[in-house]
């Protein structure tokens, strides 16, 4: 199991995501590049994008916009091969900048499954390789009247897997956007050694104010592990309009950064010492009672 070392993440909020798909993959190339180089600081050892970066984000425009990926867990992903010229792009810019790379998450369709449409993250390697997918679990599904309608599940279906992956700074788990509502998933990771949640998301201007900050604080605190979501830039001429603030908590629920919402790109050192001491500190890791409630993880 990776063990915890000093790392440095960087959220990429990604401006400009438009209906020209080639150019929303091209200009989060650069933005890969401008966040590769450390902006003036350290160089970032771990770069995430945010959730639906290569397509306007809406139920009716993932059929459109979905790549097929067609990543078999366990067995090796050739890249040159792949059919979504996403996956080119993004592990073309893992190899080229040495660096761990989240990508955000894209459209996916399963062409050896009926042609189901996911939402989901894919994970790459300093050495380009695809080591990990997640698809979106929970699908965004919400009605609040005069407020917001959102039906993800018009087109997409849900992914039935959770995922964690190995760095050599850290393990990590992965979730999209409304996954992190669902305490369980972060319990489960967190129970299977993971250090950090990090989850593409992109909410709105009703659920961002309301809850953004306090899910991700939430999971970081009961689970004592570090949190980092990353979204969007706010663009008020697109159909969905995302809140921004993309944000790094560490185990206390401190914010260790947290952006605007305009196009920008945020830097976090993670410090093992805080992971450390929080659980010394605050042993509920060792405290639980798993003779009056079931161990969730096992
Ligand atoms: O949970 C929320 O309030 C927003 C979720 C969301 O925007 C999403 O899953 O894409």
């Amino acid at each position: 199991m990776a063990a915890l070392r000093p790392f440095r993440i960087a959220l990429i909020q990604l401006g400009h995501i438009g209906h020209d798909k080639s150019q929303n993959l091209k200009h989060a190339q650069e933005m890969i590049k401008k966040a590769a180089s450390g902006g003036g600081s350290k160089p970032p050892n771990l770069i995430v994008l945010p959730e639906c970066f290569n397509s306007p984000y809406g139920h009716k425009y993932f059929p459109e916009y979905a790549e097929s990926v067609q990543f078999k867990q366990g067995e090796p992903y050739d890249v040159q091969s792949s059919k979504s010229e996403s996956v080119k792009i993004l592990s073309a810019a893992a190899k080229e900048h040495g660096i761990w790379l989240i990508g955000g998450s894209i459209p996916e369709r399963d062409d050896r499954d009926d042609g189901k449409l996911y939402n989901t993250a894919t994970v790459y390697n300093p050495n380009g390789e695809l080591i990990a997918i997640h698809r979106k679990v929970h699908l965004f599904d919400i009605e609040i009247p005069g407020k917001i309608t959102f039906k993800e599940s018009t087109t997409l279906s849900g992914g039935t897997h959770l995922t964690t992956f190995d760095t050599d700074f850290a393990r990590i788990g992965l979730g999209i956007c409304y996954d992190v509502r669902f305490p369980e998933m972060a319990m489960i990771a967190a129970r299977k050694g993971c250090h950090a949640m990090i989850y593409p998301g992109a909410f709105n201007l009703t659920t961002g104010p309301l809850h953004w900050k306090l899910l991700q604080q939430a999971r970081a605190v009961d689970n004592q592990i570090f949190v980092g979501m990353c979204s969007p830039a706010r663009d008020l001429t697109a159909d969905y309009h995302a809140w921004g603030h993309s944000l790094v908590v560490d185990p206390l629920g401190e914010v260790l950064v947290e952006s605007g919402h305009d196009e920008e790109i945020v830097y976090a050192d993670i410090d093992p010492s805080v992971f450390e001491s929080t659980r010394r500190g605050i042993p509920v890791t060792t405290q639980r009672r798993f003779d009056v409630y079931p161990n969730v993880a096992v």
